[in-house]
């Protein structure tokens, strides 16, 4: 089998190449008009209230999705340091849940009688579909990097200077967009890419099929919270 190499010509990273090859769709995940709305000050507080119940339901299934990462990571990676990262991401999902109480409780928000919208059934069906024993290491750590990357490069925009991101949404920006949190995604990224670098050329090419499934799926979920569905 062939090996995927790392990255482009110029040295880049496989990431970072992906990044850049794939920069329209890219841009539409992490600069959608959802999150240039709370940077602009002008989100409109439905769209908000829909955007955290829905996205409390898919936390809940990065739960499962996470810790089949972690298995896999025990037992297909050769860093054990790997699984120090997962671990450490997968139990902050728990202070995240009750973050998500308490916001909710915050914005008159009922997390019990939300019921699942299309596009995050079909978000929480594919990140099944990533869980499962057949999809390897590789892949699913690839998806997890840009599950959270997305989030961080979103939210750390409406945090930047000049942003107009209204004072009740800043905590909520500044869970996804902190330099911590960023931190945690070059770490996850470092993994991917020296996995993707050993990696054969097949396992390379649906891992970058799954970075491009993540942020379909994660505009479609901006989407479904504006209201378009
Ligand atoms: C839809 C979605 N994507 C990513 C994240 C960050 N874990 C999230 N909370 N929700």
């Amino acid at each position: 089998m062939e090996r995927g190499g790392n990255g482009d010509a110029n040295g880049k990273s496989t990431t970072a190449t992906w990044t850049n090859l794939h920069r329209p769709i890219y841009e539409r995940a992490t600069r959608h008009p959802f999150i240039l709305a709370i940077r602009e000050g002008t989100v409109d507080i439905p769209a908000f209230k829909r955007w955290l119940g829905q996205d409390y339901i898919f936390v809940r299934d990065f739960v499962p999705f996470l810790a089949s990462v972690l298995l896999k990571a025990c037992k297909q990676s050769d860093d054990p340091s790997d699984m120090e990262v997962i671990l450490g991401g997968l139990a902050s999902l728990s202070d995240e849940l009750s973050w998500f109480k308490s916001e909710a409780s915050k914005w008159d928000v009922h997390l019990y009688t939300t019921a699942p919208q299309k596009a995050n059934l079909e978000y929480c069906r594919f990140l099944q579909s990533l869980a499962s024993p057949e999809v390897s290491y590789i892949v699913a750590v690839t998806a997890f990097w840009a599950i959270e990357t997305v989030y961080q490069e979103s939210f750390a925009l409406c945090l930047e200077s000049g942003s107009e991101t209204p004072a009740e949404l800043i905590d909520t920006c500044r869970r996804w967009g902190n330099a911590g949190f960023g931190q945690y995604c070059q770490s996850i990224q470092g993994i991917a890419d020296r996995c993707l670098e050993k990696a054969p050329s097949d396992e390379v090419k649906k891992a970058e099929e799954a970075f491009l499934s993540v942020l379909s799926y994660e505009i479609n979920f901006w989407n479904m919270s504006c209201g378009e569905s």
